[in-house]
């Protein structure tokens, strides 16, 4: 398998540095040593609780977010655009669908010229071109010509999402950051919206990174999937593994807590508690005030991604991992 996206030890720090003063001012460590690598074609789920990070690390890997410290390689561009943030190039390259599909389309442009905008500044598309291409975009996110000349608030969630799809797939991308992207949408819709996906990925040949609070919808699109806790990736594996065999005490707790139709709730367990201070982070596993195997070592020592002898694709950043 060849990596399309590699990252390599990644943090984003928030804040630090000094004050007027003098004074050290705090940093908060939203993302901390986090290594990834995306497969051509695949899709890499990234899951975890609110405030863990994902987001952070999703607009790292566009440059909407500039690493504190970095190593992110895409094959096919010079590090140094990386290190400049030259968004002209990573934009043909990799692309960015939101959570909140109204608000992320500019609300005083029609969807023509939402749709334009990146053929005309990233791939230079003249008029009868970008007339193919838009009639090729709507029929793909399955919406009708129609509605090029109207504006964003006069669509449904889903409707709204398709064009945050189509808008993506504007300049031709190879990978799609996809945060969050049928949260904001009813269960009815997300569905909708994910065979969409599934389409699209088969026919553009793209390559996904699928990041969501929700189970359920993880396991149903990716390939791998990575578990966030506190800034870190704390388990990774193939998809159908991770969720037959969690390792991570903390991936058990998100899949206790997850609701199940016909099983009752075992949220008392697993109801969200604090995370440690972010400005803090503790010497051990951030995990250890919630885990139910903790020891004393946890307390004073990180534990590092180790993966397991039996399935050397699994690994679980853990002293005492979940018996199989
Ligand atoms: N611009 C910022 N300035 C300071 N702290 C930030 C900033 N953006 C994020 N953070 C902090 O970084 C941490 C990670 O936030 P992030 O939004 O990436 O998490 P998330 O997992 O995507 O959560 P959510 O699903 O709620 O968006 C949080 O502690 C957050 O408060």
């Amino acid at each position: 398998m060849t990596a399309l996206l590699t990252v390599e030890n990644v943090e984003k720090r928030f804040g630090g540095g000094r004050s007027l003063f003098g004074g050290a001012k705090r940093a908060v460590h939203a993302v901390q040593g986090v290594d990834i690598a995306v497969n051509k074609g695949e899709t890499l789920g990234i899951v975890g609780e609110s405030g863990c990070g994902k987001s952070t690390l999703a607009r790292m890997l566009v440059g909407l977010d500039r690493p504190s410290a970095r190593s992110i390689r895409i094959e096919g561009i010079d590090p140094s655009d990386f290190e400049r943030g030259n968004t002209r190039v990573l934009a043909k390259k990799i692309q960015y669908v939101f959570q909140d599909p109204v608000s992320s389309l500019n609300p005083r442009k029609t969807i023509r010229t939402i749709l334009e905008t990146p053929m005309i500044h990233l791939l230079g598309l003249d008029k009868p071109a970008r007339e193919a291409r838009l009639e090729e975009l709507m029929q793909a996110v399955k919406l009708s010509p129609e509605f090029l000349d109207r504006y964003p608030h006069e669509f449904s969630g889903g409707q709204a999402q398709r064009i945050g799809i189509a808008r993506a797939l504007a300049a031709g991308p190879e990978l799609i950051i996809l945060d969050e992207p049928v949260s904001a949408l009813d269960v009815s819709v997300q569905a909708q919206v994910l065979n969409l996906l599934a389409d699209l990925q088969q026919r553009f040949d793209l390559t996904y990174v699928f990041i969501s609070h929700d189970l359920s919808v993880v396991e149903s699109v990716s390939d791998r999937v990575a578990v966030m806790y506190f800034g870190r990736i704390v388990e990774h594996a193939e998809a159908r593994e991770l969720f037959r065999q969690p390792r991570h005490p903390y991936t058990k707790l998100l899949f206790d807590a997850a609701p199940v139709p016909g099983k009752r709730s075992v949220r008392g367990e697993a109801e969200p508690a604090e995370l440690p201070d972010p400005y803090a982070p503790p010497p051990g596993c951030a995990f250890a005030p919630r885990c139910p195997n903790v020891r004393d070592r946890c307390r004073s020592e990180r534990p590092t991604l180790a993966a397991d002898q039996p399935s050397p694709t699994h690994a679980a950043a853990c002293f005492f991992p979940v018996e199989a």
